[in-house]
């Protein structure tokens, strides 16, 4: 096996297979060959199997088994010893596919959109080891350069999972979107309700936003193509169904039951999820919060470096600006930031001075100020 071998792409185009090229090519240091019928520049399939070492799929959920298939078809055994992977977000369909060529085979599934950053740091990434042996030291290094959070699952056990962790999350949201939508023409849509909101409605609002704003097929996919969803949806509805019937009862024997039935899930969450979810939900509660304050700068540090945000906390200081918050954060090109809120009754005009000389001094770049 070589140390540097040479990774091919399919569905280089793509919004993951952009993300991949761009982490082989500079993260890992690996030559990087890539399909995709979206870019006429790309390289023709047959360069792939020719080519690539480790040949990684990253297309629709929906088309990558028999896509798959036709490479197994076209590699014709070239594939023996060279090692096939894929991030599709269903695994059983993909991992079997691969399993029919005569390659090691890993299915992995990053659990998050393509991060703005380099690597997967702070996201979860399940691993799916089918068939594993000469390639298991390039996996484990491929897995520390990803420096995601890493779930060993077979593929059966992940798709049970994902009927949980993405079906049911985007089914409920989707639901709930839909609910506000037939609501806007009595109360007004999403602008009018906000005012009024608690960080439990923001929060899923967010949520919903996230899953309307992202690719639709892949969460199309996530409903349909998952065996286990069904299922899910069954039991999502026949709780909600009670919910609404014991509601429209409204006696004290229905409320007995709701508490029976509904609130007596915080025995099943047990003590240690529920004070670590608690306290997850009320430090998310405080950044919102934080982020929802009025006096605020957004600043770029351009030099990474020991003490350069002492520096920039400093001319705060020297303008006798008090600080309320601070997060670091990403804007939605990727770019890190420093949030910093300051407390309420800041004089504008002294904050627009401290803020012009970051920008004048190069301490930092200022972003967005308020
Ligand atoms: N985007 C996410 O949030 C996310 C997260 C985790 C996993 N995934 C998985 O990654 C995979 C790709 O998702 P995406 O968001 O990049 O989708 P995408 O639609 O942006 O990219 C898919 C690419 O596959 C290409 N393609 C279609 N047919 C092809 C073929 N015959 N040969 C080669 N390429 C072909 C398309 O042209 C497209 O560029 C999916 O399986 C998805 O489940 C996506
Ligand atoms: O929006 C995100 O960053 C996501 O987490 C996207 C999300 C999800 O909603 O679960 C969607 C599809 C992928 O399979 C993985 C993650």
């Amino acid at each position: 096996m070589k140390p540097f071998p040479v990774i091919g792409i399919v569905g280089s185009a793509g919004t993951y297979g952009r993300w991949l090229c761009g982490f082989f090519e500079r993260r890992m240091g690996l030559r990087v060959v890539g399909h995709d019928p979206g870019d006429a520049g790309s390289d023709a399939p047959e360069v792939l199997l020719e080519q690539a070492d480790v040949l990684l799929f990253a297309t629709p959920i929906r088309l990558t088994a028999a896509l798959v298939d036709d490479y197994v078809r076209l590699s014709a055994g070239r594939e023996a010893g060279r090692l096939w992977l894929d991030v599709t977000s269903i695994k059983q369909g993909a991992v079997d596919a691969m399993l029919r060529s005569r390659a090691e085979v890993v299915g992995l599934h990053p659990m998050t959109a393509p991060p703005k950053a380099p690597t997967m740091k702070g996201r979860v990434v399940v691993v799916c080891e089918a068939r594993i042996d000469r390639w298991r030291p390039w996996l484990q290094g491929l897995l520390d350069a990803l420096e995601g959070e890493c779930v060993h699952a077979s593929a059966e056990r992940h798709d049970r999972m994902m009927a949980l962790v993405q079906a049911m999350v985007h089914a409920s949201h989707l639901a709930q979107a839909g609910v506000l939508e037939e609501y806007a023409g009595d109360v007004g849509g999403l602008a009018a309700i906000m005012p009024f909101r608690s960080a439990s409605f923001e929060l899923d609002a967010a949520i919903a936003a996230r899953i309307l704003s992202l690719n639709p097929e892949i969460y199309e996919e996530i409903q349909f193509g998952n065996t286990h969803s069904a299922d899910m949806l069954d039991r999502l509805l026949a709780r909600l169904s009670e919910l609404r019937d014991l509601v429209r009862r409204g006696d004290d024997a229905a409320r007995a039951r709701f508490r029976a039935r509904f609130l007596q899930s915080r025995e099943a969450f047990g003590a240690q999820a529920l004070a670590e979810g608690n306290y997850a939900y009320e430090r998310v509660g405080y950044l919102l919060a934080d982020l929802a304050g009025r006096r605020f700068a957004s600043v770029h540090l351009p030099e990474d470096r020991p003490g350069s945000l002492r520096t920039l906390l400093h001319v705060f200081e020297r303008h006798g600006v008090s600080l309320e918050s601070i997060h670091s954060s990403r804007t939605p090109g990727g770019e890190v930031h420093f949030r910093i809120g300051f407390v309420r009754g800041t004089d504008a005009a002294t904050l627009a001075a401290a803020v012009a000389e970051i920008d004048d001094s190069g301490i930092g770049r200022v972003l967005e100020s308020g």
